[in-house]
């Protein structure tokens, strides 16, 4: 599901939580939507979801403006923190709900997922815990197969285990039915080898938007002795350094050419790659 974002604002009164952003995404792929509290996540996704107005830009579905378009809705699913089901009734009527407003739900898969997270049909939704509430969620996002399915931190007070079982779930969901799949977390090192492409906003700006592998080709640790790595990483924009005795690791940003790797190897300094969340740190800013 094409989706394509141009120069959209939301506001809330005085605050700007979304600030002229632009992007497209294309194919069916799994995407991380990352940023710090506050930086317009869950805006943007209920921009996307329809279920806010933007205060101006445009965005499109499918090619088609979203708002208030029954056409392009029924293709979108978001499930928000604390799950998407009503307070009233059961799990099992919360099933026939969403069922009723979805039309790719799959209740056999539905029925397995309410299984693998140990949720049961007669339980009252009101009852249930907040991970329970989640998990339910996270069942009726994944049955309802929605050609864009976004998850905006959906696993919230789910255990372990449970966040383990989201993921399988999700990705051998995914392989068998692809599908464009929006995911934001703040879990970076736990989801992030889902994604294949990555949106950071900060501030409701776009800072970055690249698929995993580039964004993760950007950032290097370069360990060795401490005169050595600080020779080589003059000029270059070191994100942290540590120093244990005579030995240094520094963490460097920018892609690092031929020569620079030939130089690395002559002065006996090993490189190796930074995580996901480092580099997420360092782009948006480290602490405030
Ligand atoms: N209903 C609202 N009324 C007024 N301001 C709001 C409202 N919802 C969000 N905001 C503001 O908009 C900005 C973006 O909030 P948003 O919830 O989109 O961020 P987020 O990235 O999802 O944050 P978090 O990671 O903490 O959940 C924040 O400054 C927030 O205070």
């Amino acid at each position: 599901m094409r989706v394509e974002v141009e120069d959209l604002v939301l506001r809330y009164g005085d605050v700007t939580a979304l600030d002229r952003l632009s992007f497209t995404l294309e194919g069916e792929k799994i995407h991380g939507l990352l940023g710090r509290n506050g930086s317009g996540k869950t805006s943007l996704l209920s921009v996307l979801a329809a279920f806010r107005r933007q205060s101006a830009g445009t965005v499109r579905i499918g090619g088609r403006p979203v708002f208030e378009n029954g056409a392009v809705t029924r293709d979108v699913s978001l499930i928000r923190d604390a799950g998407e089901t009503v307070d009233l009734g059961t799990a099992e009527d919360a099933l026939y709900f969403a069922e009723w407003l979805r039309p790719r739900w799959d209740a056999g898969y539905a029925r397995s997922l309410m299984d693998l997270f140990g949720l049961r049909p007669k339980m009252s939704v009101k009852a249930m815990s907040k991970g329970q509430r989640s998990a339910m969620g996270v069942v009726v996002g994944l049955a309802g197969r929605a050609p864009l399915t976004m998850f905006d931190e959906s696993y919230l007070g789910m255990d372990a285990p449970s966040r383990r079982a989201f993921y399988d779930a999700l990705l051998a969901d995914y392989l068998a039915h692809p599908r464009t799949i929006i995911m934001s977390t703040h879990l970076i090192q736990e989801f992030g080898p889902l994604f294949e492409d990555v949106l950071i906003i900060d501030q409701g700006r776009l800072v970055a938007h690249e698929d995993s592998e580039t964004l993760l080709s950007r950032g290097t640790e370069v360990i060795g002795p401490a005169a050595h790595v600080e020779a080589f990483t003059t000029g270059l924009t070191v994100l942290d350094q540590r120093r244990l005795g005579p030995t240094s690791s520094a963490m460097v940003y920018g892609e690092l050419d031929e020569a620079q790797r030939a130089k690395a190897a002559a002065a006996g300094l090993e490189l190796g790659p930074v995580g996901m969340q480092e580099l997420f740190i360092h782009l948006t800013g480290g602490s405030r």
